[in-house]
């Protein structure tokens, strides 16, 4: 069966810079399926042969030293353009008479939204109604960008819209740091592996910490970023994600149905916040100069750093406590999670600096791997101790590009499994996590918001919150080679 993957969206900028350029490295790579074709849909008028030439040029320059003149030539054969406004009946009935003659029969059909996400429902009724979403002639998937609602009603509103036109086995919600290599092998490290599950619980392990500092300020996105801040923009999806993966138990097999129930486990037994628990255990901040931001008003009170605790209340992770953390300006981007164990329960050597527990570091991005920290004697220094690692590198064994995101999960929808994608529930019971903190937040008796200097780890009061508990952040930028 041949495969069409139509974007809504096709003069933005994910389908230029994002979209595009991991279809191309599929189909370079020989990964795409045969026989598998690109229609890009948006209002501007564009032949097909324009906006060919017009993704050549992004695409040369977003995949870099892996553009190939020949395949791309190859690829763009394949890639066909059909203006139309998506809220407008006739050019959807257009669209679905050219998508049958291209397609002359059966064939698999994803539907990209990578429009605005005020039209995701009306694209999903518009499908519907141009008779698009009928799967008798071969699966018709819709593949959803975030953000996936603003709130648990909207995000509710909008699962219902959706599933009035497309079952929920046909919708693909997307997550894209899903589709990072290193989250992925979270999973193979935890179930992949037997030396790490006996002391992947409250028994060994004190914290956890996960943290996503992004070196960026907000620049030129701040119309959008203003009505979202880090809550909506990345612990809602991103972070949750991540948590998730890092909490959740080992599925029974590793298909959508069991991963994605498992996941939902984690967030169903994070303990609800009330009363003072939103002063105690969540902190949020502005980086100086978000004020000055294109599209932010003057008097913009939205958080770009935020610190949360959260309780899991289930047998494995009772009284462990997970830090969530994550802001925009900071000392420099990375993404990690810190395991954190337990001292050992007796102190028989001297340590060089302060005695650490072992720790284990994922790093998720950019210095993609992972390192164990354990005490090692200093030689010829007595029975001194200090802190040594034991360092893996994903770039050290692999000599090609990591794929972007967008590649495994595009390939994934094609082929149906949408274990790497959010269902429903997922996100709704994110959003039910979220609502109430930035509830607390907006509420008259909120503490005032924290200002932070850019280029260092937040507010200084995030420090100091964790140094009360007794603990450390985790403050350090990768080594990239
Ligand atoms: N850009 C990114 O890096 C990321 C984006 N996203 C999400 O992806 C989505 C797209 O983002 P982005 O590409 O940046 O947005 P853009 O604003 O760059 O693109 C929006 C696209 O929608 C098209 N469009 C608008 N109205 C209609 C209509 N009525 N009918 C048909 N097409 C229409 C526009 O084309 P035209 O005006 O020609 O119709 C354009 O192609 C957003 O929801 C965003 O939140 C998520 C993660 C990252
Ligand atoms: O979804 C988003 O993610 C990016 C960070 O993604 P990464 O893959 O570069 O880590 C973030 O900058 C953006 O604000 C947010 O919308």
């Amino acid at each position: 069966m041949s495969h069409t993957i139509v974007i809504f969206g096709a003069s933005g900028d994910l389908t230029s810079r994002k979209l595009i350029p991991a279809l191309y490295l599929l189909h370079k790579k020989g990964r795409l399926p045969e026989s598998t074709r690109v229609v890009g849909v948006s209002r501007t008028t564009f032949t097909s042969d324009a906006w060919r030439a017009d993704l050549e040029e992004t695409t040369r320059k977003f995949t870099g030293d892996s553009f190939d003149a020949a395949a791309w030539t190859e690829f763009a054969a394949q890639v066909y353009y059909q203006p139309g406004d998506l809220q407008d009946s006739g050019d959807m009935e257009t669209l679905a008479g050219f998508l049958n003659e291209l397609e002359g029969g059966e064939a698999s059909r994803i539907y990209y939204l990578s429009t605005m996400p005020k039209l995701y429902p009306i694209a999903v009724e518009m499908i519907g109604a141009a008779g698009m979403a009928d799967q008798s002639q071969g699966p018709r998937r819709v593949v959803i960008e975030k953000p996936f609602g603003t709130d648990l009603t909207t995000a509710q509103q909008l699962n219902s819209r959706v599933h009035k036109v497309f079952a929920e086995d046909h919708v693909y919600r997307i997550d894209h740091y899903l589709g990072k290599e290193t989250v992925q092998n979270l999973l193979v490290l935890r179930f992949g592996n037997s030396i790490f599950e006996p002391l992947w619980n409250r028994n060994y392990i004190d914290h956890v910490q996960i943290t996503v500092a992004e070196e960026v300020v907000v620049g030129r996105r701040g119309g959008y970023y203003d009505t979202s801040g880090v809550m909506r923009d990345m612990v809602q999806n991103h972070l949750l994600q991540l948590m998730m993966i890092t909490a959740m138990e080992s599925p029974v097999r590793f298909d959508a149905s069991m991963v994605r129930g498992e996941k939902v486990k984690v967030l169903q037994a994070i303990r609800p916040m009330t009363g003072a628990d939103f002063a105690q255990n969540t902190l949020r901040g502005q980086y100086d100069g978000y004020l000055n931001e294109e599209g932010v008003p003057s008097n913009s009170q939205t958080p770009t750093f935020t610190a949360l605790k959260l309780w899991v209340d289930n047998w494995r992770w009772q009284g462990v406590p997970f830090y969530l953390r994550s802001g925009k300006a900071m000392s420099c981007r990375t993404t990690q999670i810190v395991i954190q164990y337990k001292e050992p329960p007796l102190t028989l050597f001297e340590h060089c600096e302060s005695l650490e527990g072992n720790r284990l570091v994922i790093q998720i991005q950019p210095a993609e791997g992972l390192q164990v920290h354990i005490q090692s004697k200093v030689p010829d220094a007595g029975m001194r101790t200090r802190t040594t690692d034991l360092d893996f590198r994903f770039r050290r064994q692999f000599a090609g590009d990591l794929p972007d995101a967008y590649q495994r999960l595009l390939l994934d929808a094609i082929q149906g499994d949408a274990s790497l994608f959010a269902r429903s529930d997922e996100v709704e019971l994110a959003w039910g996590i979220v609502d109430p903190i930035l509830a607390a937040w907006n509420s008259p008796a909120a503490s005032p918001l924290m200002k932070y200097e850019p280029g260092g780890w937040g507010p200084e009061e995030s420090t100091k919150w964790m140094y009360k508990q007794g603990r450390q952040w985790f403050d350090v930028c990768p080594v990239l080679h």
